[in-house]
């Protein structure tokens, strides 16, 4: 995330937007480290957006770019056209069962798809600045039509519930067509707290990957309860 090399993948495109605006912090802050910062930010975007509270602990490490070993890492991030396998077993590889994530994906309640970056177009809900359940509704409620990208040849599902286009990807219809998966589907379109709940899990884990340590500020804060 915070290099140009070998992030270079069109689908995260808009993550040097996101990097550029919290340079101006790090260069005040300079003690956190970028991946800190980076979390911080990213657990306080969505609880500001109206989402769950997801806990933060610091105490992660930046890479040192001198001593930088850069790892070929194709094929390892989910894209939209990956089969329904294939993304299942990049979340397995991650640890993530089907229910981790189902409740990840209900992300994408916020933002869109840019067709500069990724060449989707649009939203997946009608209210994206709204960390809700609302990913699950609109998935459920629809009937999806599927349309092929015209400059891509890429499979993309549409629908129009109150005149503005909303957007499926693939992967995200994939979770209505397997019976576990759509069942999960079904219980956080009805039960935001649950989708919620699980969502904190998975993803407080996921901000915890490489991770080595519990830091010292982390058992500072535990201990006195201020940080
Ligand atoms: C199968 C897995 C996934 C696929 C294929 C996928 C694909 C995509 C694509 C194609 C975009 C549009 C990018 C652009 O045009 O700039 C996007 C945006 C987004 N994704 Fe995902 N995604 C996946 C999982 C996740 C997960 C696990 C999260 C978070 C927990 C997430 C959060 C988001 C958010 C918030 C946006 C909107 C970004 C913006 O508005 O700039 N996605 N995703």
């Amino acid at each position: 995330m915070r290099l140009e090399f070998p992030e270079t993948d069109p689908l995260h495109g808009g993550l040097d937007l996101a990097r550029k605006r919290l340079e101006p912090i790090k260069k005040a802050f300079p003690s956190i480290s970028y991946a800190d910062l980076y979390v911080r930010c990213g657990v306080v975007l969505f609880s500001e957006m109206g989402g769950p509270k997801v806990p933060f602990r610091p105490g992660r490490v930046d890479i040192d770019f001198n001593n930088l070993l850069i790892v070929e890492q194709t094929d390892r991030f989910p894209i939209p056209d990956d089969s329904m396998e294939k993304m299942h077993e990049k979340f397995r590889r991650m640890g993530f069962g089907k229910k981790e994530m189902v409740a990840l994906l209900g992300a994408h309640c916020l933002g869109r798809c840019y067709k500069d970056r990724s060449d989707f177009d649009g939203p997946w809900v009608d209210h994206p600045t709204k960390f809700t359940n609302e990913f699950f509704e609109e998935l459920i409620e629809n009937e999806w039509k599927a349309s092929i990208v015209p400059e891509t040849g890429k499979e993309q599902f549409e629908a129009y519930p109150e005149g503005e286009k909303l957007l499926m990807l693939p992967t995200d219809m994939y979770l209505l067509k397997d019976p576990e998966t759509n069942e999960l589907v079904e219980i956080y379109a009805k039960d935001q707290q649950k989708s919620f709940n699980d969502f904190v899990k998975a993803f407080g884990r996921l901000l915890e990957f490489g991770a080595k340590t519990v830091s010292y500020f982390w058992f500072a804060y535990t201990m006195t309860g201020c940080f």
